[in-house]
């Protein structure tokens, strides 16, 4: 199945089709002999949530990888709005547009979400990551950054230290810092991963309403969570993509059954 044909927000018309935010074609990965990521081509289609779902070891994170840049891949091609970005470095794929969500371990504990988006708003400005510009300097940053933690909810915490927030929290702060870059592609690598079902829900709806006017991958192991959000979804295994469709569509195919709802269990 192929993502054209499930496009929800592209304008009738042109036989041209949906457009196309994110593509590889026959994208390979080898670690030492080892094939990763075999021949995968799969299409983002613009304005959609896709998700890329399979078992532990299918290749997920490292496509995730490829797709900004943190990996090199073996063979094939990788194109962001039609521009050829394979091999280029995180930064170069940046500045596509494309932007992937940070890990927690780039928080840091002493610094308060409004600091955090703050800085983050003077680095993309070019001022660079300097913890020891002005106040004043920062000033011009508040009313952005203040704007893009209610966007995620954190407007009464914003004035705490990072270091104290619950998990949901620092991963809802994450999440600003990557809107902050304001992406047209937006790559989430397990957007859930370790929340409980209160954090999950609310994940979901952050992830619906950052998603407005944007294109977003992710990965995730919570099937809940791929069926609530994803327009599309790919599914890997053994580095391969296995099925390619709606949520209903590939949650319905004898081969992911086989391969890998099987284990939904304990997703
Ligand atoms: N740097 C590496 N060197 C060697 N093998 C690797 C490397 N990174 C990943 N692999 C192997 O590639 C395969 C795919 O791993 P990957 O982490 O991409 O899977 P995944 O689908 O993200 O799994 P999970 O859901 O458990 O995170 C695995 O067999 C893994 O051991």
């Amino acid at each position: 199945m192929n993502a054209a044909e499930h496009d929800t927000t592209a304008a009738p018309g042109p036989a041209t089709g949906p457009t196309v935010a994110l593509s590889a074609q026959g994208l390979t990965k080898d670690f030492r002999g080892f094939r990763a990521v075999n021949n995968v081509t799969l299409d983002v289609v613009e304005g959609q949530i896709h998700a890329l779902v399979g078992p532990n070891g299918a290749g997920k994170t490292t496509l995730f990888n490829l797709l900004t840049g943190y990996l090199k891949p073996t063979a094939g091609t990788i194109t962001v709005h039609g521009k050829d970005i394979t091999g280029k470095e995180p930064e170069q794929i940046a500045h596509e547009g494309v932007a992937r969500s940070f890990q927690i371990t780039s928080l840091f504990d002493n610094l308060t979400p409004r600091e955090h988006v703050e800085l983050g708003l003077q680095g993309m400005a070019g001022g660079g990551l300097n913890f020891w510009r002005s106040d004043k300097r920062l000033l011009q940053f508040r009313e952005r950054a203040d704007e893009l933690i209610r966007e995620v909810g954190l407007s009464a915490l914003a004035d705490r230290p990072a270091g104290e927030l619950a998990y949901g929290q620092k991963r809802a702060l994450e999440m600003a810092l990557v809107i902050s870059l304001d992406p047209q592609v937006l790559l989430l690598d397990e957007p859930t991963a370790g929340m409980g079902r209160e954090d999950v829900d609310r994940t979901i709806e952050l992830v619906k309403h950052i998603s407005t006017g944007r294109t977003v991958v992710f990965v995730d192991h919570n099937m809940h969570v791929v069926g609530s959000l994803a327009h599309h979804v790919s599914v890997l295994m053994a580095g391969e993509v296995l099925a390619q469709g709606t949520y209903e569509q590939v949650r319905s195919d004898e081969r992911v059954i086989n391969a890998y709802l099987g284990e939904e269990s304990h997703a």
